[in-house]
């Protein structure tokens, strides 16, 4: 469904990205790992549309996207996780989920409504919020949210968007515990819907819910394929994995 095609991309003298391909499938989770700057996040961003590559195809069902930025793609379904930082501590949760339904609707010339009244806004949000477990936070601010709670709303706020392609970069990041628990449950549960590419250093959850997993080392990819093979490869154990978590 999402491929991308022997990407390059160099930040002055570092070569971040060194002719990744891969594909990303319906109704599978495809787990990018690697260590401390291996190019992970610089590839979602080549993906999602947020930065160019030097060389190389991004491609969505067989057509290249590359030209497009990362609004157009996502109101072709390509949904990443929003920075809730980036947003108004003081909307509510249903707000910003309603907000970013807006965004992603092909003719949004919704303006002259207020997004917080509108149902087809708000009913899309409530289902969002209600599918991760925090309906009954909707008319809370976002400001007055717990961290995990926040992550929940970012993920809302991806699936409002009714996406095709979801990517996920450390979507456990500063979760405790049983917030990773209910989050991988939720991502699971998304499989069937959607193809995910999620970036994750927490090996717990990329081997419990990976049906591939690609490993990049300095921007290249040193395997590829299914867990199992993954955790007995030679040369993704000496890279990373034998090296444990303080690598990631
Ligand atoms: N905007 C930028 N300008 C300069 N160098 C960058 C930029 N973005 C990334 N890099 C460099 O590119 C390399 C890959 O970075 P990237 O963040 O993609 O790695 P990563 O695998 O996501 O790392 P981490 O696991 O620590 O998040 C690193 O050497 C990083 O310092």
């Amino acid at each position: 469904m999402l491929e991308a095609r022997d990407l390059r991309k160099s930040f002055g003298a570092i070569v971040a990205t060194d002719g990744l391909s891969l594909t990303v499938e319906h109704g599978r989770i495809h787990a990018l790992i690697g260590p401390n700057g291996a190019g992970k996040s610089t590839a979602l961003a080549q993906l999602g549309g947020s930065l160019t590559p030097d060389e190389g195809q991004v491609l969505l069902d067989g057509r290249p996207i590359g030209g497009l930025d990362e609004a157009s793609r996502a109101r072709l379904g390509i949904a990443r996780s929003f920075q809730i930082s980036a947003l108004f501590p003081e909307m509510t949760a249903r707000e910003s989920v309603a907000m970013a339904v807006m965004a992603a609707r092909p003719h949004h010339a919704r303006f002259w409504r207020p997004a917080a009244t509108d149902r087809g806004l708000t009913d899309p949000a409530q289902a969002a919020l209600d599918r991760l477990g925090i309906g009954h936070l909707a008319h809370t601010r976002a400001g007055q949210l717990a961290h995990g709670q926040r992550r929940l709303l970012e993920m809302a706020m991806a699936l409002a968007c009714r996406p095709r392609v979801l990517l996920l970069d450390e979507p456990m990041a500063g979760l405790g515990a049983t917030e990773t628990r209910s989050l991988t449950e939720v991502i699971r549960g998304l499989r069937p819907d959607m193809a995910i590419l999620l970036v994750e250093h927490d090996m717990d959850v990329v081997f419990e819910l990976a049906d591939v997993v690609t490993v990049l080392v300095d921007g290249r990819v040193i395997a590829s394929g299914p867990p199992a093979a993954i955790r007995d490869d030679p040369e993704v154990r000496r890279a990373y994995l034998s090296e444990g978590d303080e690598a990631c």
